[in-house]
Parts: structure tokens; sequence; C-alpha cells
């Protein structure tokens, strides 16, 4: 895992836009994001009935996989959406990223791109409400196991004035915003 500011250049969105200023944990940690390192299913297993995960589906994310639909689906995924779940993603082969909204300056909602690469054995739990988007890397291949609390069910709610009233994202804002608070006292 690597995750740094997306350099918001044109150009494919599956090539890295590296800005090359690097995001620390801790302001991951700040926006409700955790990551582990889990090279066996053991430790999914656990993660999963710890946090009454009781579902899950595999997902292979390639044209040789997907066929025509390939490319739409790299561009579903990576329209900026919320769920009103929290998303956790266990990369089992290949690679892809994650981008996620920092804090906005001075106080605003919602800040620049971060670009989060995920690689084989990473895992990444995402709070629910939170603005995010996915795609695959050059390589067009991504395969991940997605858990799931009841049966797998993948529902997007794209940005846009509904989303921003959602009452997730707007407990999802009091979390990362009062957790910031209660830290700069
Ligand atoms: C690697 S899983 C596919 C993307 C996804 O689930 C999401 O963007 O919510
Ligand atoms: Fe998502």
């Amino acid at each position: 895992m690597r995750a740094y500011w997306y350099d918001n250049l044109p150009g494919d969105q599956r090539l890295p836009h590296d800005s090359g200023r690097s995001v620390p944990p801790s302001y991951l940690s700040s926006l409700g994001i955790l990551h582990f390192n889990y090279p066996s299913l053991t430790s999914v297993n656990d993660l999963a009935s710890s946090r009454n995960y009781t579902h899950r589906d595999e997902i292979t994310i390639s044209p040789e996989k997907m066929g025509d639909v390939y490319e739409e689906k790299v561009k579903t995924f990576f329209h900026e959406h919320l769920h009103e779940d929290e998303e956790i993603r266990y990369i089992v082969e290949g690679g892809g990223f994650f981008d996620v909204r920092g804090k906005g300056e001075d106080g605003g909602l919602d800040g620049d791109w971060i670009r989060i690469r995920l690689e084989r054995f990473d895992l990444m739990i995402m709070p629910a409400g939170i603005y995010h988007r996915f795609t695959t890397d050059e390589t067009n291949y991504t395969k991940a196991i997605r858990l799931f609390k009841d049966e797998p069910k993948w529902t997007p709610l794209n940005r846009g004035k509904e989303t921003d009233e959602n009452g997730y994202r707007k407990e999802y804002l009091k979390m990362r915003d009062g957790a910031e608070a209660v830290a700069a006292q």
C-alpha cells in the first residue's frame, strides 16, 4: 500500500497519477480508513468474523474475465460515489487504485483526491459515507474479495446534491471532523 496526492493531470485513469507528495498513514486514519497486510486468508476470516461480516464474493476485474463490459465497468467504478455501509476489500491478485477525498482546506468539506495503491494481500476498510472511486492499473487486472454483512450487493450512490445530504454522509463528516477537533485540543 502506498498513498499519495493525485496529480490531477489529464491522462488515462489507470496511470499512477503520482504527484510525488505522499500521504502518511496517520492522515488516512484521520479519514477513518484502515489498512492491513494479510498474507494469509486466516487473518481475513478473523477480521470478517470480528466485524460480523458473514458474506463475501470474489471479483476479477479484467478484460479476459469481463469481456466487452470491462471498459464500461472500469468507468462505473471510477465515478465518484459513496456507500451506506463500510467497504472492505482484500486484494488477492494484481492491484488497483482507490481514490478517496482528503479534507478540504480552510474547513471546506471535501478536498483533493488521495490515491491509494493496493496490491496483493492488502486489505482496506473504508468508512460508510466517504466519497471515493476505484480503478484498475495499467495491467488491467484486479482480483479482490469483497466482504459483506448480508447478501453480496454493491450499491454505489453517485455524488450529487442528494448524497451531500445523505445521513450516512453527515455521520461520516461528524466522525471525521469531530475526531480532528478532539486531536487538535
Ligand atoms: C476492487 S472492488 C471494485 C470497486 C468497488 O467495489 C467500489 O468502488 O466500491
Ligand atoms: Fe465503492
